[in-house]
């Protein structure tokens, strides 16, 4: 029987770069992660394709889909739903593979308590007024919403301690090789690779 994949959780206030640094990831060569694309009532923004960015729902299909139980977790954030599809996540992790999800802290505290297991991360900015900075920069929210989402990053900020380490995003490559090293470093735990060493020594 095969081993289960790892699901990676990766948190962090809107514009911390958690796309970016996902992107960056990924276009590793060596990268073998599955990512799990969310479902979402938010309208798509310039250049978002619906299967590869997000699935956009609305807020009939998304609450169908909610007492459907189709959802490994869901959150209302910022005047959206947003939500992760249960059926892919567990059987790419029954299928070894490492999956990937890039959600916000209220999701991730539900993930944390269906999967303990998980390894949660939470990306961090170096500061927050370089984090309104970047939020603004990249010229998708209105002024309105870039409040709003200044102060669900307040919040998130007090929540970190749920997660397992906290990556703090200066620099894109700094920040993926740590998050390369805290994988690989999980794949090594000794409780997730024990029961292949001891079927080993039983062949033997
Ligand atoms: N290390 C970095 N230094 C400077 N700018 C960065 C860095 N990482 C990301 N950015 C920029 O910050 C902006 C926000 O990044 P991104 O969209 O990846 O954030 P996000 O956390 O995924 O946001 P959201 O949760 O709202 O989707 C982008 O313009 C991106 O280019
Ligand atoms: N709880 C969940 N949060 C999610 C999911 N997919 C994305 N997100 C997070 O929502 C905010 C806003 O995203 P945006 O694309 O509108 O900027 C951000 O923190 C995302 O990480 C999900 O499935 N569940």
């Amino acid at each position: 029987m095969k081993d289960k994949g790892i699901l990676i959780v990766l948190s962090g206030p809107s514009g911390v770069g958690k796309g970016t640094v996902r992107k960056a990831v990924f276009s590793r060569p060596d990268a073998k992660f599955e990512y799990s694309i969310s479902m979402t009532t938010r309208k798509p923004r310039e250049g978002e394709v619906d299967g590869v960015d997000y699935f956009f729902k609305t807020r009939e299909e998304f609450e169908d889909l909610i007492k459907k139980g189709k959802l490994l977790e869901y959150a209302e954030y910022v005047g959206n739903y947003y939500g992760t599809p249960v059926d892919y996540v567990k059987e790419t992790l029954e299928s070894g593979k490492d999956v990937f999800l890039e959600i916000e802290v209220q999701g991730a505290k539900q993930v944390r308590e269906k999967f303990p297991e998980g390894l949660f991360i939470f990306l961090m900015p170096p500061s927050l007024e370089e984090l309104k900075n970047r939020i603004t920069g990249r010229g998708t929210e209105s002024v309105e919403l870039i409040h709003d989402r200044m102060e669900a990053a307040r919040k998130e900020i007090e929540l970190t301690s749920m997660y397992d380490y906290i990556v703090v995003n200066d620099d894109v490559e700094r920040a993926v090789d740590k998050i390369y090293a805290i994988v690989q470093a999980e794949h090594c735990r000794s409780e997730r690779v024990i029961d292949q060493y001891i079927k080993m020594l039983e062949v033997e």
